[in-house]
């Protein structure tokens, strides 16, 4: 198999961390539901290549996301290796309870940074969905679970445009003073540029969070995710969330598409001699797989490249 030739740059990191979200991000987006023992195989598959930190699904109502409603059964299938970390998306309480029951260790609690994300995702709004995760995370927190959390649409909203870097500051730094560990910043329709993902990291830096408890989740959408990824390396994240195959988007952003594919950032970092620790063929022969079982093409250029 064809791979990247090896030259390093200065000012990026030695070491990146891949927090992969295909299995949830991914699969919550898919219109089919996908059968359990296939997602069980993809999320084996994925731990195989050397992927050391898989979302695997969420505890949100099943009405509201009828894909992910086999959580439960899902986890039951599932034997975690030490040393992997296997968080679940949770909103709320209830969702912690289910999360709880199914033996889990860490979730990711989910805020948005609009007033019209906050309705349409948590049917909550922008200051009221605190209400939601302060006790889920308060009582998560001390089961001894750790906690990460997200902020969404922190580039751009499809129903109110450019959203205030501030407002993203402020409920991303709630969080963090909450308890979350480390905090994703979400370009959930794929619109950001690098000088937003540079100001904005800087903002929070200015917020007391630092890049140490940052992490970044591109859509590409536009065809930035990239850029925007390897902006977020030179001003010192070193996690970075990605999807298998460029699956996913979000079911109630329906100007989402597909993430970061991992295999792209794999080429990336393969070049850079960034270590991952994740084997790109074993992803491209996952990805291909999982394709086969969705009946349809990975959007990832490298799947495309390298598959067949
Ligand atoms: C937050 C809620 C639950 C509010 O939904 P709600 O209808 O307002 O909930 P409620 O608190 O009013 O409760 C109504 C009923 O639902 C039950 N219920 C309540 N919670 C749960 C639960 N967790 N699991 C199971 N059942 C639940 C609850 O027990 C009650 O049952 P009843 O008493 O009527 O029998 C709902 O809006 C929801 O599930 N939203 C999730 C939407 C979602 O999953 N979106 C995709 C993930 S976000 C994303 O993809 C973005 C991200 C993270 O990737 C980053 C990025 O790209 O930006």
């Amino acid at each position: 198999m064809r791979k990247p030739q090896l030259v390093k740059a200065e000012g990026l990191p030695d070491r990146v961390t891949i927090y992969e979200v295909g299995p949830r991000d991914g699969l919550q987006n898919e219109s089919a539901i996908v059968d359990v023992a296939v997602k069980a195989e993809f999320i084996r598959r994925l731990l195989d290549a050397g992927l050391t930190t898989v979302e695997t699904t969420s505890f949100v109502h099943p009405k509201w996301v009828p894909q992910m409603a086999d959580a439960a059964e899902l986890l039951d299938q599932l034997e975690i290796p030490d040393g992997v970390r296997a968080p679940v998306l949770v909103p709320n309480e209830r969702g912690l309870d289910r999360a709880l029951a199914a033996g889990v260790r860490e979730i990711a609690i989910f805020a948005s940074a609009t007033e019209t994300f906050a309705s349409k995702n948590l049917n909550s709004t922008l200051d009221d969905q605190f209400a939601m995760f302060t006790p889920t995370i308060q009582r998560a927190l001390s089961q001894g679970l750790s906690v990460r959390g997200y902020v969404s649409m922190c580039y751009g909203d499809p129903w109110e445009g450019d959203v205030p870097i501030d407002q993203v500051v402020k409920v991303g730094a709630q969080l963090v003073d909450l308890g979350c560990h480390e905090l994703s910043l979400g370009d959930t329709i794929g619109v950001a540029t690098p000088g937003q993902v540079t100001a904005l990291i800087t903002a929070f830096g200015a917020a007391g969070v630092g890049v140490d408890k940052l992490a970044v989740h591109f859509h590409d959408t536009y065809g930035q995710a990239l850029a925007n990824t390897l902006t977020a390396f030179r001003e010192g994240v070193t996690t970075v969330d990605s999807s298998a195959g460029g699956l996913g988007g979000c079911p109630y952003a329906e100007s989402a598409t597909g993430n970061l594919a991992t295999e792209d950032l794999l080429w990336q970092l393969d070049g850079l001699g960034i270590h991952t620790g994740v084997d790109l063929l074993k992803l491209v022969e996952t990805s291909t797989w999982m394709a086969d079982q969705l009946g349809k093409p990975s959007p990832s250029r490298v799947v495309q490249a390298l598959a067949g």
